[in-house]
């Protein structure tokens, strides 16, 4: 199991927690047990001593069991205490090591996985690892030196009666167990993968709810729905079934150790080697033992169920990023000037099976993590989107993309940004080589704005300071002048405050564009990229957002996609690609004149 030996790892620095919460359980263990063997010594000692007429001193015992009973009940409020602080620090601690992992790997790394399969990695295997430690590492612990305590104290008394607990708790706490994570494994596999489908299925369901009344899939959707929640509950009888047998073993096991006790315990008092009272404090002692071995049968067989959590977890942990971040220090370019020389680039051809819920095998991540930088998956290699492309943009040039749906337009923007790395060719920024900046410095200098603007569930305010979170309540209301939506803001009865809804829904396409742009201006940044702004807009948004991208585009270095006639007037030149080459370039005049342009750009149909 080297994914325990892996968590063991990553639950260093809350081994002191760890270590506590064992401690506290271990002596509210023994003070139970004590509890219950005293007061059976006690009462027996007392009648024995009643009927004999002979004084005792009951002083002590009595100390004891009041001792024990405050013992075991502050115990068991100061372990749950500790065991969840302990517990909740594992699993924030986690959560922010998971996400630091993830971060690296998006989006290029992350396009195999369904969103409500991350969402679920996230949160609830996460989660599951809390059995981890409450539920397996304290009680193992607990068992194994409590049992060896327990042996040692019986042999006291007697060896065989001490052997006899001994056996009696290992076939409790070693054979119940084996058996149960037997049993278990493969219904516990399947509950936290089928509970991962199911989640997918209802967050497809709930996004794509009125595709699926249209086209009269709803029902066959609520069928599907319907078969995985029933195999998630059959799995999960199976496993209830599992959870009544080992506890009704276990308490058949206890019981037997009480008789095995009694019969081979009497004997003994016959013969004088054990005082009565003895007998009657070891009989419900070995009773009492079982409360040490009693969770494990649960805990193993619901251990693979955290062991398929942790799996999944690792599985992206592991996954090696798109673009590795580079080592050295961090390159000075000379200025903000973007040079791309015979640059091509293909996607990685698709995994059997990746992006499916919650399956491991075969896994996404796992293939992608062990694929060569250019992210090939198998030996058809896919068709090159980008191929021998060649641009100089000095700063402060504007450089217009134009051409057919799927050329690769957008694909070229995810190069620059470093989500992909190149297969050949290359790309410097200052006459450095991109793949020398650390990804974050590099989008620093650089802002997107993209036809697929992502706007925040929260207010126009904070999505505006995502750009940049110091900036005063006077230069984000500049920024949207610039852009052109500060008066609509202004009217708003909420004006800046104003919740935008889940990815902006409250807000038109034109009005979240221009919150976009704003957000560019706000970044600041030297390098502009514009993934085709004013698409989908009607003319008269179009022509207002146009203005807003022409006050964005001063004194930057801009590479703009577009098909719009009037921007691309303005631009210093115009590439036309096709099939990832570029087929023409020029300017807007020259273009005119060649044959692919005009009609890219529906100019030639009065011709
Ligand atoms: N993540 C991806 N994995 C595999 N193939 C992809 C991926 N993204 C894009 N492609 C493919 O790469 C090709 C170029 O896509 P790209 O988005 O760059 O085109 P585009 O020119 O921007 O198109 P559009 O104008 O429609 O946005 C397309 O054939 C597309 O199917």
């Amino acid at each position: 199991m080297p994914e325990l030996i892996r968590l063991w790892h990553l639950f260093r620095p809350y081994r002191g927690w760890m270590l506590g919460g064992f401690a506290v359980a271990l002596i509210t263990l023994l003070a139970n047990v004590t509890l219950m063997a005293i007061s059976a010594w006690f009462i027996t000692a007392m009648a024995v001593a009643g009927a004999a007429g002979v004084a005792m001193n009951y002083f002590t015992p009595a100390a004891i069991i009041r001792g024990s009973a405050i013992a075991r009940t502050a115990g068991r409020y100061f372990e749950r205490l500790i065991t969840h602080e302990a517990t909740l620090r594992q699993l924030a601690g986690l959560r922010v090591w998971f996400y630091r992992h993830l971060e690296p790997l998006a989006p290029a790394r992350l396009m195999a996985y369904h969103s409500a399969d991350l969402l679920t990695r996230i949160r609830a295997d996460i989660d599951a690892l809390d059995n981890l430690y409450v539920r397996v590492l304290v009680p193992v612990l607990v068992a194994i030196t409590a049992g060896l305590a327990f042996f040692v104290f019986t042999a006291l008394f007697d060896l065989g009666l001490a052997l006899l607990l001994l056996g009696m708790l290992l076939i409790a706490g070693v054979l119940l167990p084996w058996w149960g994570h037997r049993l278990g494994k493969q219904p516990g596999r399947r509950i936290v993968e089928i509970q991962a489908e199911l989640r997918q299925a209802g967050i497809d369901g709930t996004q794509g709810l009125s595709e699926l009344l249209i086209y009269g899939a709803a029902d066959s959707h609520a069928r599907h729905m319907d078969a995985l929640s029933r195999a998630l509950v059959a799995e999960q009888a199976r496993m209830s079934q599992l959870t009544g047998i080992a506890q009704a073993a276990t308490g058949l096991t206890a019981n037997l150790t009480l008789w095995g006790m009694l019969w081979f315990g009497i004997p003994l008092v016959h013969d004088g080697s054990l005082a009565p009272p003895q007998l009657a404090m070891l009989a419900l002692f070995s009773l009492a033992t079982f409360e040490a071995v009693a969770p494990l049968p649960m805990a193993f067989q619901q251990l693979e169920s955290t062991l398929t959590a942790a799996r999944r977890l690792f599985a992206i942990v592991d996954t090696e990023p798109a673009v590795p971040e580079p080592t050295g220090p961090t390159p000075q370019p000379r200025d903000h000037g973007l040079s791309i020389e015979g640059l091509r680039f293909r996607y990685p051809s698709p995994v059997a099976g990746s992006g499916s819920g919650g399956s491991d095998s075969p896994d996404p991540g796992m293939s992608l993590g062990s694929s060569s930088s250019s992210g090939m998956h198998s030996d058809t290699k896919p068709p090159a989107i980008l191929d021998g492309i060649d641009l100089e943009l000095p700063p402060g040039r504007r450089v217009a993309i134009v051409g057919a749906t799927g050329s690769g337009k957008t694909t070229l923007f995810n190069l620059l940004l470093r989500f992909w790395a190149p297969e050949a060719g290359s790309i410097r920024l200052g006459g450095e080589p991109l793949e020398h900046f650390p990804g974050e410095d590099l989008r620093r200098r650089i802002a997107l704005v993209s036809q697929h603007t992502h706007l925040f569930d929260t207010s126009i305010r904070e999505n505006l300071l995502i750009a940049a979170p110091e900036a005063p309540q006077g230069l984000l209301e500049q920024a949207c002048a610039t852009a052109q939506i500060h008066d609509f803001i202004a009217e708003l009865p909420e004006g800046y405050d104003t919740w935008v809804g889940e990815t902006g829904v409250r807000l038109s396409g034109g009005q979240a564009r221009r919150i976009a742009i704003a957000r560019a201006l706000l970044r600041d940044a030297p390098i502009l990229l514009l993934d085709e702004p004013t698409e989908g807009l009607d003319a008269v948004t179009e022509r207002a957002l146009m203005d807003a991208v022409q006050r964005l585009m001063t004194g930057r270095t801009v590479l703009l996609i577009t098909h719009k006639p009037v921007a691309l007037a303005q631009m210093d030149e115009i590439l036309v690609l096709d099939q990832g080459r570029v087929i023409e370039r020029g300017t807007h005049a020259e273009l005119l004149k060649a044959p692919i342009y005009p009609r890219l750009l529906g100019l030639d149909l009065d011709a």
